[in-house]
């Protein structure tokens, strides 16, 4: 099966989700950001603080041409990879692309929690941070919606219901749970 490639802005989901998904079904899971990350030995936020976003976005395309390769395999993006050089189009020519959509209130209560390690958030308030939030949807929606599929991510409120919303996305996409999972 081709790669399945979740897409969407930080924080909509798409390490939790594809990491359930793929525990679900027996795909192999790959997190870009952790695959870019065991492959220069640095952090995210290292490799922004040493190369800045440029050198980041070179590498993140390097490593999304490498797993596009792959087969039975779900790739949880990193929220800008689908907005730079012709990423979104090299994901839709060799897998299928997954928008995971959730609101603008939900997207902010999460990153609030976990927007230390995000350099492009990491030490902004509250406001200044919903603010940016909506400018980043706003500019990165033109290729967010060039994905083939949508799915609603915000549905459940606590992490124990992922399970829930891993099922949801299984179904949608017509994928086979293992056995045990069902
Ligand atoms: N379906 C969900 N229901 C509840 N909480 C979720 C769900 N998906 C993600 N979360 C929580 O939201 C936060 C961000 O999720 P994450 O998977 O890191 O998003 P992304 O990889 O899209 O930035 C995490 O704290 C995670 O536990
Ligand atoms: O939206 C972005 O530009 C980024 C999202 C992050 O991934 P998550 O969406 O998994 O947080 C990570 O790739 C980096 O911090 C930049
Ligand atoms: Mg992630």
């Amino acid at each position: 099966m081709k790669p399945i490639f979740l897409i969407g802005y930080m924080g909509c989901g798409k390490s939790t989700l594809g990491r359930n998904v793929a525990r679900m079904t027996g795909l192999q899971f790959i997190d870009l950001d952790n695959f870019i990350e065991a492959r220069f030995h640095a952090s995210v936020k290292e490799i922004f603080a040493s190369r800045g976003e440029e050198g980041f976005r070179d590498i993140e395309r390097r490593m999304l041409i490498e797993t596009s390769d792959f087969q039975d395999v779900i790739v949880a993006c990193g929220g800008g990879t689908p907005c730079f050089f012709d990423n979104m189009e090299i994901m839709n020519s060799k897998g299928v692309t997954v928008y995971l959509d959730a609101s603008l209130e939900k997207l902010h209560t999460r990153l609030m929690r976990g927007r230390h390690k995000r350099p492009l958030i990491a030490g902004m308030e509250s406001e200044q941070l919903r603010e940016f939030i909506v400018k980043a949807l706003e500019s990165r929606m033109p290729y967010y919606s060039k994905a083939s599929m949508v799915f609603r991510s915000d549905l459940l409120e606590n992490e124990a219901e992922v399970g829930e919303t891993a099922s949801r996305f299984i179904s949608q996409l017509g994928l086979t749970a293992k056995e045990s999972d069902i």
